[in-house]
């Protein structure tokens, strides 16, 4: 059986705390690398990340915190990358350590900006980590819920399966299930689209339209998620597991995700950059949606959803113009 060795978390924000918490819990040593010294101190002096789920309190003896990312990447055999993704190439510019004979998780649900590639193509293509050391994370998962131990189901997809079974493992407890998965592509390029709907979620719920319209909406951008898997990945696959259909429900519908936030904002009026400055946390799905525009302009799948929110975001287009074209193309 694999065995994952010695595990590091890369981020030092509330899903990064979340899996810290779930990692910690099993192997009773991480590695932990954040980018401030002034946070790592008060973490150290506190006991809980003191800017994200502070109420998770770790045991510090059980953590090798530290800001340079190479002291981590070098002494750690499973590194899991838990940062936003727009700030991903950040903190990768640093690294002078090789990557490829690592296990490389990422937890991130979004896609490198600028570069039009999901993080394991990401890390396939620059760092040349191998496919079989590439796994993503999916599933729904609110860090504040697993914050407070509710139940939570999560995905660990790799294209080796022992591997997958591996991380699976250290990850379960009484409120964590898992289950394990081949396919990283479509759970990696499902986590980001699912942002992009919460966004035309939040923007439909803005405008004030209700339950049953947002159901609708919801039974079309799940449909439109398994159109674009089958074009970019086409393996056998179930969309309504919880790694795909799951993620896009609790985006979609949950208070506690930003992409809704910032599409409700959107919806209310608000402009791009004021919604922005005014969440402070990053939604991805804004980015994302021009990402994936952009790939979906060579893959040519029918994506409505995806095109309105672009339509809204980058076009500035009126929210009511774009989501009435909407409602007419839906069934
Ligand atoms: N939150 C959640 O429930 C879930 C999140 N995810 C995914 O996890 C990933 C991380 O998100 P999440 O933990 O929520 O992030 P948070 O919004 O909680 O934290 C943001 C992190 O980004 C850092 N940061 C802020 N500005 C910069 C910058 N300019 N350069 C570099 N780093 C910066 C912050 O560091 P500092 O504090 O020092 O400013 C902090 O560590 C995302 O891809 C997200 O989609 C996946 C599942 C659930
Ligand atoms: O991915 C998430 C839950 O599974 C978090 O979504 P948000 O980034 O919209 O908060």
């Amino acid at each position: 059986m694999f065995d994952c060795g010695k595990t590091a978390i890369i981020g030092g924000g509330s899903w990064a705390t979340a899996i810290a918490k779930i990692v910690v819990g099993h192997t009773r040593h991480i590695g932990w690398y954040m980018r401030r010294d002034d946070r790592i101190e008060d973490f150290r002096r506190v006991g809980h990340n003191p800017a994200y789920l502070t109420s998770v309190h770790f045991n510090i003896d059980e953590i090798e915190f530290s800001s340079d990312i190479n002291k981590i990447v070098q002494n750690y055999d499973t590194l899991v990358f838990v940062t936003p993704s727009p700030y991903i190439k950040n903190h990768l510019k640093k690294l002078k350590t090789r990557l490829k004979d690592k296990f490389v998780i990422t937890a991130i649900k979004g896609i490198v900006p600028d570069e039009n590639l999901v993080c394991s193509e990401y890390f396939h293509q620059v760092y040349d980590v191998p496919y079989n050391n590439l796994a993503c994370l999916g599933g729904p998962s609110h860090a504040e819920e697993v914050a407070l131990e509710r139940l939570s189901y999560l995905t660990v997809a790799c294209s080796d399966k022992e591997k997958a079974e591996a991380f699976s493992n250290i990850l379960v407890s009484d409120y964590i299930k898992t289950k394990t998965s081949n396919d990283v592509l479509g759970i990696e390029y499902s986590s980001v689209l699912k942002n992009v709907y919460a966004i035309a979620a939040g923007i439909c719920s803005g405008l004030k339209f209700g339950d049953n319209f947002q159901a609708v909406l919801m039974a079309n951008a799940v449909q439109e998620m398994s159109r674009f898997l089958k074009a970019v990945h086409p393996v056998e696959r179930n969309v309504y597991d919880s790694a795909y259909l799951g993620d896009l429900l609790v985006t979609g519908y949950s208070n506690f995700s930003r992409n809704r936030t910032f599409g409700s904002m959107i919806g209310k009026g608000y402009s791009v950059k004021s919604a922005q400055i005014e969440m402070e946390m990053i939604a991805e799905g804004f980015f994302g949606t021009k990402c994936m525009k952009e790939i979906n302009r060579h893959m040519h799948v029918n994506m409505p959803i995806l095109d309105a929110v672009y339509n809204i975001l980058y076009e500035r287009i009126s929210p009511q113009i774009e989501i009435k074209l909407l409602t007419d193309s839906f069934r």
